[in-house]
């Protein structure tokens, strides 16, 4: 490959994944091969200037604004950092820094790099007014609602009178820090996806990336977001260090991290460095390295700016630990869909059964994911294999020792014909990496899976249900489906027990169904069959139907006989539901066996159609048009309203575009949709008007 296409290459890859990372929360590959090919890069296009592109990744930081949210210029620009893996590098910083102050004395302060997504808040006479994403470092994303939520962020700062050393607050200021997701809440927030059937983070700075460009801010609120605060920035020059700063802020009611310290010498910053590397692992949040900042403010404006980083700072990155450990054997997990994962279960190299210290916690097992990624580590059992576990926090294999092989005996990994959990032969569908499970109705993991979706907070929200109560009542006969769980009486549960023992730690927990548990139990089934139809749709477990796209569907079809009787082309016809789901959903309802659980569901009283009222028609007067409100208003409700337009021939839109014929504007009207509808030049009308068009 020549050097330009060379160059070629690894802009368009580098650009796609810094897309992936900073559009969509995803990453593609881990941080560190993303640096390495980073560096490839921009030593290239040091070597043959020529040949750089002008979208080149070396010259841009970060990402893009999003369009979901209003665009915020900077008042002072958002720079990324350089960065580094190796010590020889922050020796070499650390005399450019010398050389840059001509020889001046001068400190450091080290702080933790924090794994989350760069904020900045700007307060004015004390109040957070704004909360903007980096963006592309010029512009970002107004992301104000979602910031506010943030519970130890200021909304109003109160000049502290305890703390004479404090300067008065400036009228203006801004502060930057890290937006977090705590490593307990994205734990949470991955479970609660995987029970939805939705797509999960591989760590939490994609959830917390992913969490603070959410439309709605009671859903961010929900997900526990945190931030750090590091940076204080304003005309005046209120402070003389970065670590006056940083107390400031403390004083202030900011969220400080105690971890940073002050370092005399490049030699004190790697004490720093390396006193972190275990001990960072024991924190509430992720860390991918630490920063070094030259402490004097007006040092730093002597050293100044590259077009992409500040040149008086520069982190150092912690590289992913990775060890050797022994493969065991592999054991092989049945999913409620019925796929079928291959899990590596690993030891030590000493195999005393203790497993892998990895970054903090003791690795025993690690997911292979499926038959095409052993076949491409090329695994063999009693392999010596490296694992390793970094940002993305659950441990991988990342590859084979081949040279310990001569002196090990290795077998061949079989992979089953059939289900480890009930003998059904497995197939691989055309296309897909996963073996599944046909056996969808008779296969133990795949009924309880399929019960314990049926429970879930967004489905029937059953919550005096729970996984040890479901096997419970699945090993003695009671559960088939979960139709059967409204044939469940008191007779039949009282007095049910079981024993049931942690595989991790082997201790043992009784559970039995007592009075109170068993009068729990079927209230929480008396009360689910209040729960709306799209939750029940949702429940119902087809394949492809998570709660966002039930809801849809829900809102589209408006009862369970339209959704059933639909054929491929209506499906088709639903905004925002694609090929996929329209054909699992014809399988589905083609199988009779579904069809009558369904109506299992149905008999036992669950709503099998929305609440929104019925539309008679009226007349055909407001046919053609477009209609959306904002606010409430005074002789209806906002129900009532949506029923008017449509019983007399209007259509409701979601959204504010120039296609857009009526906005109605209520009490309380949202003012962005006033703002754009005015600058589209969408006509306005009241209440009042509205109904004068109806003739009443
Ligand atoms: N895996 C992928 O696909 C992929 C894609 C794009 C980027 N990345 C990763 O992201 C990096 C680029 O991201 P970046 O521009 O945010 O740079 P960065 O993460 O290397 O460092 C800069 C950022 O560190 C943060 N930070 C945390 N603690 C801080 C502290 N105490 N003081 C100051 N800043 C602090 C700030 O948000 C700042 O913007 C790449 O080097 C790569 O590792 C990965
Ligand atoms: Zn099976």
């Amino acid at each position: 490959m020549s050097v330009a296409d060379r160059i070629n290459e690894l802009t368009e890859r580098l650009n796609f994944y810094n897309h992936r990372y900073y559009q969509d929360s995803v990453s593609e590959i881990s941080d560190y091969e993303f640096d390495q090919l980073l560096e490839e890069l921009a030593s290239l296009e040091n070597q043959y200037p020529d040949l750089k592109r002008p979208d080149s990744p070396t010259q841009r930081v970060g990402g893009t604004i999003t369009k979901n949210f209003a665009a915020v210029e900077h008042r002072y620009p958002m720079l990324s950092l350089g960065n580094t893996y190796n010590e020889q590098d922050l020796r070499d910083f650390d005399e450019r820094v010398r050389k840059g102050l001509n020889g001046a004395d001068f400190e450091y302060v080290c702080e933790l790099k924090f794994d989350g997504i760069s904020l900045s808040m700007t307060y004015e006479n004390g109040v957070l007014v704004r909360g903007v994403t980096r963006g592309d470092g010029v512009r970002g994303d107004d992301i104000t609602a979602n910031v506010r939520t943030i519970k130890t962020m200021p909304l109003k700062v109160q000049e502290s009178k305890s703390n004479f050393a404090l300067p008065p607050l400036p009228l203006a200021f801004e502060v930057r820090g890290e937006g977090f997701m705590p490593i307990s809440s994205f734990e949470k927030l991955n479970k609660e996806l995987e029970e939805a059937d939705e797509q999960t983070y591989a760590n939490p700075r994609n959830a917390a990336s992913g969490a603070f460009k959410l439309q709605d801010s009671a859903e961010s609120a929900r997900r526990g977001l945190d931030c750090y605060v590091y940076y204080f920035l304003s005309d005046e020059n209120v402070f003389e260090t970065h670590s006056e700063s940083l107390e400031a802020l403390k004083a202030w009611g900011f969220n400080v991290s105690p971890s940073w310290e002050k370092c005399a010498t490049i030699d004190d910053v790697l004490a720093y460095i390396h006193q972190w590397e275990e001990k960072r692992h024991t924190l509430p949040l992720a860390t991918d390295g630490i920063v070094v900042k030259v402490n004097s403010l007006a040092q730093q404006r002597e050293l100044g700016f590259t077009a992409k980083s500040p040149r008086w700072a520069i982190a150092y990155k912690y590289k992913a630990e990775n060890k050797p450990g022994v493969l065991r054997f592999v054991s092989y997990q049945v999913g409620r869909t019925g796929a079928l994962t291959p899990v590596a279960n690993l030891d030590n190299i000493n195999e005393d059964g203790k497993g892998l210290w990895l970054s903090g916690t003791r690795v025993k097992r690690a997911s292979l994911h499926n038959a095409n990624e052993i076949e491409r580590l090329g695994l063999m059992l009693n392999d010596v294999v490296f694992v390793e576990k970094g940002g993305e926090i659950i441990p991988k294999i990342t590859g084979v020792d081949t040279a310990a092989r001569a002196s090990r005996s290795l077998t061949p990994i079989q992979y089953p014909t059939h289900c480890p959990e009930c003998a059904t032969p497995l197939i691989r569908k055309e296309g897909e990496a996963n073996h599944y499970c046909p056996n969808d109705r008779g296969c133990p993991p795949q009924i309880r899976g399929k019960i314990e979706h049926f429970i879930h907070r967004k489905a029937m929200n059953l919550d005096s249900l729970g996984e040890g109560k479901i096997e419970l009542l699945f090993d003695k006969g009671l559960l088939q489906t979960p139709a059967d769980l409204y044939d469940l009486t008191y007779e039949k549960l009282f007095g049910l027990e079981k024993v049931i023992t942690d595989e991790e730690t082997g201790k043992t927990k009784r559970i039995g169904f007592k009075e109170k548990t068993v009068e729990n139990i079927l209230k929480g089934i008396e009360q689910s069959k209040q729960v709306s139809f799209k939750q029940v749709l949702f429940a119902i477990g087809i394949r492809f139907v998570g709660a966002t796209v039930a809801e849809k569907l829900a809102a589209y079809f408006k009862n369970i006989d339209a959704l059933m009787n639909a054929d491929l082309e209506a499906l088709r016809n639903v905004p925002e539901i694609g090929e996929k789901i329209a054909q699992s959903l014809i399988e589905y309802f083609a199988d009779n066996q579904n069809r009558a659980y369904i109506e299992r569901l149905r008999a036992a009283g669950l709503k099998m159609e929305t609440d929104d009222l019925p539309v008679v028609m009226e007349s055909n007067t407001l046919e053609g048009k477009t209609f959306l409100y904002s606010g409430t208003f005074a002789s209806m409700s906002r129900e009532q309203l949506e029923n008017k337009i449509e019983a007399n021939g209007g259509k409701l839109v979601s959204g504010v575009s120039g296609k857009l014929n009526f906005l109605i504007v209520g009490e309380k009207a949202g003012a962005s949709k006033l703002d754009k509808a005015t600058k589209l030049g969408v006509k306005m009308i009241s209440e009042t008007e509205f109904l004068e068009m109806l003739g009443e």
